[in-house]
């Protein structure tokens, strides 16, 4: 486990930096040691001799903001100090002192401010609790229309640190620099608008400490490149077959949405499966024959409206000859016998798109309760609501680890931070994305990809959850790939296929 990783709540950080105020380090030396790595940082990106405003709350995110104002001081930059409370904490109170000491300005007024180039908002951390009101609110709206840069400490004042709600009002910082450990709330998607770029200053928490808070491993992590990798099916065994290498059935398509069982295959073919076999309605067979001629096209009776009427497989085959099923973009709601018939094979099987809204209408909790095994649901926000319309929705963390407890099954809930959850509450958040992705049918290159991916390990001693999180990072690396090249407007979703082997490439 790296801390990069690691995600906690504001009660876990108070918890987590009690116990090392309780070994013995002092307040004063951690908040002088956090501030001084923020300086540093600062220093790298701010041009030498810049004014600098620093917005002070009265709580230690504000000590944290003095001890950085000091530091800038002496390092060369023009500083001013925003400080309009009357009571401060102790240790606030004395930087406070020492900084007006030095002759640093200070002022409680928002129009008696001078300009500045830069803000570093020192406000409040993961001490807010309520709202912000009054002066303070109308403060904080003040300087988000300034325009000038501003750097948030710990996370933007005004939101909340485990929901990333906006308490009242907010900074909307360009960059916030996380302390210690990543807070909940900076990977909730409410808060994404007012965090802009994100990193984490480690100021050397002991894992022994994490650990005992949040347990080993902990129950809510953050996916990062090391944790995705380690589930990559690489290298290859060199004494591998096809049928060793997965064999993965795509259940997808109709004559109305036929790109997407297209896309479905481009994401499987993507993973490196051995075996990809995609059954779609016989009249689209030809174009996916010509789209995926690796693959084995199993043509299916269609109804008149086009969709798959049922399964048809050649020879004798049966479905448990499949390592894995992924079924459902492009279907349609005709296709409602088929997505049955999976859904009381015993193969692990991936439900999206059309394949939700079917579970939706045939009851999601009943009809999973009989699956005796594997079942992943990845719905986006609308489908979720239709799977699970009683669970309140507020945190979206909670929301998903309802919905994995309610069915049995892994539930990976898409959107800015997609998030993931096995039945027993272990959650991942994918915290890298771009809104590049945000396309018909990026959705169902995701499918494929992670049907192929799970088809590659389904025999190995992996958590199935650990595989989806690995293909939640693929895939959304290959869209940040693709839009640093192509811009976020060229990311369509048949070019998304294109990028995903150069994420593996440039690893
Ligand atoms: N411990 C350490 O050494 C380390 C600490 N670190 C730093 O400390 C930060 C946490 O510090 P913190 O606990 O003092 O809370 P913080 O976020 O500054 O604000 C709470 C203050 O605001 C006040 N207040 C609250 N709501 C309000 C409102 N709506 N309107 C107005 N006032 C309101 C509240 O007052 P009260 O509720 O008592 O009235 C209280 O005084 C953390 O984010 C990190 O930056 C790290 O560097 C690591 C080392
Ligand atoms: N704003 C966004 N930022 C990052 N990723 C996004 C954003 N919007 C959507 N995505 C991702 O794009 C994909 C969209 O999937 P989905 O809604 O099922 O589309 P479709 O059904 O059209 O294929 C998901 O993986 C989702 O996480
Ligand atoms: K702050």
């Amino acid at each position: 486990m790296t801390k990069e990783q690691v995600i906690v709540t504001a009660a876990q950080m108070r918890d987590i930096e009690g116990r090392i105020f309780a070994a013995g380090m002092p307040v004063a030396a951690l908040m002088e040691k956090v501030a001084r790595l923020i300086s540093d940082r600062l220093q790298a990106i701010i041009p030498q001799g810049q004014r600098v405003g620093i917005l002070v709350g009265p709580g230690h995110n504000g000590g944290d903001a003095l001890v950085v104002a000091r530091e800038l001081h002496f390092r060369g930059y023009q500083v001013w100090i925003y400080q309009p409370f009357s009571k401060l904490k102790e240790l606030t109170s004395q930087h406070f002192q020492y900084a007006q000491s030095l002759g640093i300005p200070v002022y409680q007024e928002i129009e008696e401010l001078p300009s500045c180039d830069f803000l570093v908002d020192g406000l409040f951390g993961f001490g807010l609790e309520r709202e912000i009101t009054d002066s303070i609110a109308l403060a904080i709206n003040h300087f988000n229309e300034w325009n000038q840069p501003i750097f948030s400490i710990d996370l933007p004042s005004g939101l909340h640190t485990d929901t990333g709600a906006v308490l009242g009002t907010a900074i909307r910082a360009n960059h916030t620099f996380c302390l210690g450990l990543w807070k909940q709330g900076l990977l909730q998607e409410q808060a994404l608008e007012y965090i802009g770029k994100a990193e984490l200053i480690d100021f050397d928490i002991p894992l022994a400490d994490i650990h005992d808070v949040l347990g080993n491993p902990p129950k809510i992590n953050r996916i990062t490149k090391t944790t995705a990798l380690a589930t990559l099916p690489l290298p290859r065994s060199p004494v591998t077959h096809k049928y060793k290498s997965g064999h993965l059935l795509l259940i997808c398509g109709s004559r109305r949405y036929a790109g997407g069982a297209i896309l479905t295959g481009l994401g499987a073919r993507a993973s490196g499966v051995g075996m990809l076999s995609i059954a779609v309605p016989e009249s689209i067979k030809p174009l996916l024959v010509s789209h995926l001629p690796e693959a084995l096209i199993i043509d299916c009776p269609e109804t008149e409206t086009g969709a798959i009427s049922h399964l048809q497989l050649p020879g004798k085959t049966p479905l448990s000859s499949f390592t894995v099923i992924a079924c459902g973009p492009g279907l349609t709601k005709d296709a409602t016998p088929i997505v049955e018939q999976v859904i009381n094979s015993e193969v692990p099987l991936i439900l999206d798109a059309d394949a939700l809204n079917i579970l939706a209408q045939l009851g999601t909790i009943s009809t999973l309760q009989k699956r005796k095994t594997t079942t992943v649901l990845t719905p986006h926000t609308g489908e979720f609501h239709r799977l699970f319309p009683d669970i309140d929705f507020k945190d979206r963390v909670k929301a998903v680890q309802t919905a994995a407890s309610q069915t049995g099954a892994v539930v990976l809930l898409k959107g800015a931070r997609t998030a993931i959850s096995n039945p027993q509450g272990v959650v991942w958040i994918n915290p890298e994305s771009t809104p590049a992705l945000a396309r018909g049918g990026s959705g169902d290159v995701l499918s494929g990809l992670m049907g192929g991916l799970l088809a590659q390990v389904a025999n190995k001693q992996v958590n199935i959850e650990d595989v989806v999180a690995t293909a939640a990072w693929w895939h959304s690396q290959a869209g940040i790939l693709a839009a640093e090249e192509r811009t976020e407007l060229g990311v369509d979703a048949f070019t998304l296929t294109q990028y995903l082997m150069k994420v593996v490439i440039a690893i």
